[in-house]
Formats: structure tokens, sequence, C-alpha cells
């Protein structure tokens, strides 16, 4: 019945406006599942490769195709995935790209849940999946390689851990965002938004941290529950390999400097998660900070784990980090992005389902966090690409998808 009957490819645009890969998968009784990828600026070194799209689409068309059509089951995810994997041949998807593995991936899965006629969460996550969502971390001002001439930390993300449905959480991150636009209009500052649709003015770090609190207090005292603060530092777009130090602009820290700074940084505004603090090759760091603060908050893994089973498992073995990123193009396919989730969980590492700054209005994030009971998602606050997430979310939660 899921039998893979024809897959599409094509260029669409991404919300930067760069094309990027659009899947189609139909199968023998009529499922169709569409699906496309998101792209990263910020990259992390040792991501899967993502190709132009056209040569990623030529060479799927010709590497990947035939092991496709008429040979797998859309239902059964693994079986798609490895014959992904089996026509790259690569471990990175070098040969047909990440893009369109992804793209591909996703799209099955889609096409799967269509046969079942089930929401896709609960064909990825099963009939008791659907209750746990969540907390959703929400952009509200950033730079880094997000935005030129704002922040050097790359994302100041609003968390409401404390909100007591999906619902208030999504419009509790766009009444920060609102909250902070006022801010920076009283303090005179003008703002464009980054790629993430995120305020991203030029001030240095410490006035945007200033602003954020100030807005995450605000609206937290206006809802009455707990709203805090997190960070995605990119510190690897920071660090400068040859020198070793951390550069903000004209400011340089040392690798030690750069862990008081961020443990100052994690009691000074009671910090509820704190990504990739440290150079994506520094596990000693992620270690040594974890160690000072991890009882605390969330210390996590993006480009230093790559959604990569292996590098989680040495982030494990040494202590580095209490939570991953999950970026399912970062690594190819659905099986490998489920397959770090549940090593996360098993060693207590908590998984924070996300988006890329270059996304489309593809979901299949939302219905992955729900089917994972993942404890958070990192899709912006506001934006069409980021609301599509959003929005999902609370449909599922209405039952509605
Ligand atoms: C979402 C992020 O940005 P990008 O997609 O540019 O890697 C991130 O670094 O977490
Ligand atoms: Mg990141």
């Amino acid at each position: 019945m899921t039998l893979v009957t024809d897959v599409r490819l094509r260029r669409i645009l991404d919300s930067r406006g760069n094309p990027t890969v659009e899947a189609d998968v139909l199968t023998e009784s009529g499922g169709f599942g569409r699906a496309a990828a998101p792209s990263g600026a910020s990259t992390g070194e040792f991501e899967a490769i993502e190709l132009p799209p056209s040569e990623s689409i030529a060479a799927t068309r010709e590497r990947a195709l035939p092991r496709l059509i008429g040979e797998v089951h859309a239902g059964n995810q693994r079986e798609v995935d490895n014959a992904l994997r089996a026509a790259d041949g690569t471990e990175n998807f070098s040969e047909i790209g990440a893009n369109s593995a992804v793209a591909i991936s996703m799209a099955a899965a889609k096409a799967g849940a269509d046969v079942l006629g089930a929401p896709l969460y609960q064909h990825l996550g099963g009939a008791f999946r659907g209750g746990d969502f969540p907390t959703p971390l929400g952009n509200v001002v950033g730079g880094g390689e997000h935005a030129a001439k704002a922040t050097h930390i790359q994302e100041f993300l609003s968390a409401p851990v404390g909100a007591p449905s999906i619902d208030e959480a999504v419009f509790a991150n766009a009444a920060v965002h609102a909250r902070v636009a006022e801010i920076l209009d009283d303090r005179d500052i003008a703002a464009a938004k980054g790629d993430e649709g995120a305020w991203a003015p030029a001030v240095d770090d410490s006035e945007a941290f200033e602003i954020v609190d100030e807005a995450v207090s605000d609206v937290e005292d206006d809802l009455g529950f707990e709203i805090r603060a997190g960070l995605d530092v990119a510190a690897a777009e920071l660090y400068d390999e040859d020198d070793d130090v951390y550069r903000y602009g004209d400011k340089e820290r040392s690798t030690d400097e750069q862990i008081d700074y961020i443990a100052d940084l994690v009691d000074e505004y009671d910090l509820v998660y704190v990504e990739d603090p440290l150079d994506e090759n520094d596990y000693d760091g992620f270690a040594e900070l974890t160690d000072r603060v991890g009882d605390r908050t969330l210390i996590c893994g993006d480009d230093l784990f790559v959604t990569n089973v292996e590098r989680l498992q040495t982030g494990i073995d040494e202590g580095a980090a209490n939570s991953i990123l999950i970026k399912p193009n970062q690594i190819g396919t659905l099986s490998d992005a489920f397959d770090a989730i549940e090593l996360a969980t098993q060693h207590g590492y908590d998984s924070v389902i996300s988006h890329r700054s270059g996304e489309t209005e593809d979901t299949t994030i939302a219905h992955l966090a729900v089917a994972t009971a993942a404890p958070f998602i990192k899709t912006g606050a506001v934006g069409g690409e980021r609301t599509a997430k959003l929005n999902e979310l609370i449909r599922i939660a209405d039952d509605a998808v």
C-alpha cells in the first residue's frame, strides 16, 4: 500500500530567497507527501553536505530514484532512509546532497502518514503521542551570521518555561518580540530583522542582554507565568583557531575567559538555555562549563554534535553538554535524527528540535518534536516560515491536523 511509485524533485525558494530542494513522494494507494529542505548559515564543520540544489537534484535523480521508486515503502522509514544512504554511499551525503536526502526522507514520512490517515506526529511517534508539547525557544534579538552589524552572540531567545499550554507559550514569545521593539524604540535604536525574524539592532551584547531581560520580565509580569532567557552563542563563528581566542569585535577572550564569561551570564541573567558556548571542536571546554553550570541550565551542542550519534556519544563519554540540538538536515534523514534523539534521551540529554536560518513553510519539525516528546523546539518567534511550525503545534494541540 505504501510502495513508493514516484518521487518528484524541484527547486523552490527558501526564506532568504535562495533555492532549496522540495520533494514529493507518491505511493501505490494514492498517498502523498511533500517536504522541503531548510538551509543553515552558521553551519557546523561536521554537518552533512548541502549541494547546490540543481546539482543535488540531478545526482539524486540519477543515483537514488531507481532505488526508491517501486522499491521501498513510504510507511517503512528505515527502508527509505537506508536506500538514500546506499544510493549516496558516503557518510555525509556528499554525492546526492543532504538537502535532497532530507526532503525525500521527510516527504516519505508524510506520505506514510497520509496512507494511514494519521497525523505525521502519530505515524512517527505512535498512538500514544500528542500529549506532550515542547517549550518553544523564540529568537527575539540576534546577529552573528544571521544579520550584519548586529550582536556578536547569534541568538537571544525567549523561553516561556511556565506556560500552561503551547498556545500560550507561542503567544508569549511573540509578545516578548513585540516588547523588545518597544524598548528599542524607547532607546531610539533602529533595528532591522535578521534571517530568523529576530530584531537585529547595532548594539553591543551587554545592551542586548539588558533589553531582552527587561522584555522577558515585562511579559512575564503581564502573563503571570515564568519566562526565562536563553542564548545561541554560535561560538564556532567567534572562535579564531589561529590565535586560539574568541573575538567579539575588538574584544578577545581566551577559552578560560569564555567559560567564565558564559558561567557569569548564566547566573546574572538566570539563563535557562545556552547553545554552542564554545567552539565545535572543544569537548573539554563544553565539559568544564557543563560541570560548572549544568545543574541550573541547559548546555546544548549544535555545531558540536551536528545531530550525529557518534559525536553525541563522544560528548556523553566526556560529560560535554547536557542537551543536543536536532536538525534533520544536518545529518540527512529522519531515521538518523531519531537515533540521535533516542541516544540523547537514554543518557538524560534534552533534545531541542530546531529550524535553520533558511527555512520554508515545511512543518515537519513541529511533528517531530511532538512525536519524540522533545522538551524544547527552536523555531523563531515571528515570520511566516517560523509561524508555520508554531501554528502547526497549536493545530496539533487542537487535534486539527
Ligand atoms: C538555527 C541556527 O542557525 P543556522 O541554521 O544558520 O545554522 C543555529 O545555529 O542554531
Ligand atoms: Mg546554533
